[in-house]
């Protein structure tokens, strides 16, 4: 396997020293190493205006810079406040509130201080970070309480629900769609009080255990504060796997996949987080739910659904059972070429409906390709791999193999195959037959390991972009293959004309990266220059792609969840009834409303 790439040590320009920047803990130069490419070490805890460890950060190669500004996006330092310098709302938690919460969990574990509420503050989109890193932490939580086990979990909603206190479950904090950011309805409660006191961030990640392995029935019970390195540790004690790898996998735990539906970059192989869930365990205001009571059922609809994907809006998720497979033998990933987009949906159709696919399978559109980011932002990679596989010793079939695509155009495409020996050469033999049938050409399996060693490398040029004024974001839908190419154009046109309204240009690029028979998902990565007010220029086009998604058939979110971002569109995507639905099992399920207000379920003002 090969090593990983590229990671330097020294800030980016105009922000060294990182006021602030991370715990004294930190001490990750890398992102953790994926799931079988040697034992996973969990990364160190994040810096609270980016993502992954301090020392993890890198300056934006001047290649990207350089290759930026030739496209009309300029860069200009822009470094983030000193951590002293954020400005935050008082503490509205009454003391015997507080008091409360520390005889349940214990002292220690309820904090009020700055660090721990702005490392609480929101998720982890770019606006998130953008308005963190401005100083404005005007949607911290009150507290940050850790309970330990799943009666405490139940105690704390108790005393929340009595106090009028909103309780938004934490995970990893790597939501991107504004699922850690409640609405507090405001004015007074029907007997005149206030309606609430505060609010207080549930952070999960003392429930961390590895409870149970059923080894004849393939199943875990994982608790849900486990971040994907540790879960995939703890399995690989007893020789199994998850094969869950979003690229949040460094930090997102196993309460926040099941919580937000989440898809990894093996989801072709392993299916998505719901399809791996067999049974969870959930603490509720009205007590225990444990929906999921062997590996089938006909008692009824299935309930399990409703607590997949509910953000943290119906209950707490204090346990998955989930399957699990053998830890892979033999893993293999190779990159092909493609000569257009439409010829790539086609083969990606044809092998998901003869049931011919691999583990992983991505396809960039041209301009991903194109721009050199094929095996990049788009992969899972940073540019800065790219650029520097160009003129690395360790990589240079790979870069060429990459220059190779980009010169002759079409579009990139990666197959991956876990398994044992025999499965991974008999799979990868089928796929390959389809692929040259349709014209594709190999480029081999050093473009592929590229691909694996810098997936989770893109989160970690986002910081490097923000540093330098240059905003970078993605959003993402799926659609029948019958819809997917007017939702492919429809949307870019939508996301481009939006930001160059004001004459400002953008890059819209765009993969495909999980696919089912029906149909599959687009996941667009969007880069402008910041300009003056970015966030307004985003919510224009993040409005033009919801309505332009809902209007060409596309579901508002494949797996990045609801939030309060993605709330506006709930109606169209579910229908009157299905939202009179949702609020119904909330009031059921959390009749004084404390569990974060505001997402997934719309309001009834709405
Ligand atoms: C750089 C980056 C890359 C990403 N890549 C992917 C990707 O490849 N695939 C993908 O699917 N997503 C991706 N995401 C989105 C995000 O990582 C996922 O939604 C992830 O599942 C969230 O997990 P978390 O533990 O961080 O949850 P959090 O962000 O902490 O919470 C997410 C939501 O779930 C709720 N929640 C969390 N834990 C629980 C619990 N135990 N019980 C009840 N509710 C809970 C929260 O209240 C919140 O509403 C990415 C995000 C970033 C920033």
């Amino acid at each position: 396997m090969t090593a990983m790439t590229t990671e330097a040590t020294t800030p980016p320009p105009g922000a060294s020293p990182r006021p602030g920047a991370g715990s004294p803990g930190d001490q990750s130069v890398r992102p953790a190493p994926g799931p079988g490419d040697t034992t996973p070490t969990a990364p160190a805890d994040p810096v609270w205006w980016g993502w992954g460890a301090a020392a993890a950060h890198h300056p934006l190669p001047g290649a990207v810079r350089d290759l930026l500004g030739q496209l009309g996006i300029p860069s200009r330092p822009s470094a983030p406040v000193a951590l002293a310098d954020i400005t935050l709302p008082p503490v509205r938690l009454p003391g015997e509130v507080l008091d409360e919460l520390r005889a349940v969990v214990g002292a220690g574990h309820v904090r009020d201080d700055r660090e721990a509420r702005i490392r609480h503050c929101r998720g982890r989109s770019t606006v998130d970070l953008l308005r963190l890193r401005s100083g404005d932490a005007s949607d911290a939580p009150d507290a940050v309480v850790a309970p330990l086990d799943h009666d405490q979990v139940l105690a704390v909603l108790r005393i929340c629900s009595r106090h009028r206190v909103i309780v938004v479950p934490f995970g990893g904090g790597t939501s991107v769609v504004g699922g850690l950011t409640p609405r507090l309805p405001s004015g007074q409660a029907p007997d005149g009080a206030p309606r609430w006191h505060g609010a207080v961030a549930l952070d999960l990640h003392r429930l961390d255990g590895l409870l149970r392995v059923d080894q004849l029935s393939g199943t875990a019970v994982l608790g849900a504060g486990l971040r994907g390195p540790a879960a995939e540790a703890l399995l690989a004690e007893h020789g199994l796997t998850l094969g869950h790898v979003p690229q949040s996998w460094e930090y997102a735990t196993i309460g926040g996949f099941a919580a937000t539906r989440s898809s990894g970059q093996a989801s072709a192989g392993y299916g998505r987080f719901d399809q791996l869930v067999t049974g969870l365990r959930l603490a509720t205001p009205v007590g225990t739910w444990q929906p999921g009571r062997g590996p089938a059922s006909a008692a009824g609809p299935d309930l399990r659904q409703l607590a997949l994907g509910s953000e943290g809006a119906f209950g707490v998720i204090t346990e998955v059972t989930a399957r699990v497979r053998p830890a892979p033998a033999r893993r293999r990933y190779e990159g092909w070429r493609v000569t257009d987009l439409a010829t790539g949906l086609d083969l990606l159709r044809e092998l998901a409906q003869r049931d011919l696919l691999p583990t992983v399978l991505r396809l960039s559109d041209e301009l991903e390709t194109a721009a050199g980011l094929a095996n990049a932002v788009s992969a899972g990679t940073d540019v800065t791999a790219g650029a520097d596989a160009a003129n690395a010793a360790d990589g240079p079939a790979g870069a060429d193999a990459a220059a190779d695509v980009t010169a002759s155009g079409g579009c990139y495409l990666v197959t991956g195959y876990e398994g044992s020996e025999d499965e991974v050469t008999g799979r990868a033999a089928e796929v390959r037959a389809v692929l040259r049938d349709a014209g594709a050409s190999p480029l081999g399996e050093d473009v592929g390991r590229d691909w694996v060693a810098g997936r989770f490398h893109a989160p970690y040029l986002r910081d490097a972009l923000l540093d330098e004024g240059i905003f970078a974001e993605t959003l993402e839908t799926a659609g029948y293959w019958s819809t997917i190419p007017t939702l492919y154009a429809a949307v870019r046109a939508a996301v481009t004309g939006a930001i160059e309204s004001d004459g400002s240009p953008a890059v819209v690029l765009c993969h495909v990266s999980h696919v089912y028979p029906a149909g599959a998902s687009l996941y667009f990565t969007v880069v402008c220059a910041e300009g003056p007010d970015p966030i307004s220029r985003w919510d224009r086009a993040k409005r033009a792609a919801g309505d332009t998604i809902m209007a060409n058939g596309g579901t508002i979110t494949h797996h990045h969840a609801v939030g309060t971002d993605h709330r506006p569109w709930m109606p169209a995507e579910v229908g009157e009834v299905g939202v009179a639905v949702l609020r119904a099992v909330k009031a059921v399920l959390d009749p004084a409303g404390i569990l974060n207000p505001g997402v997934l379920v719309p309001p009834p003002s709405e």
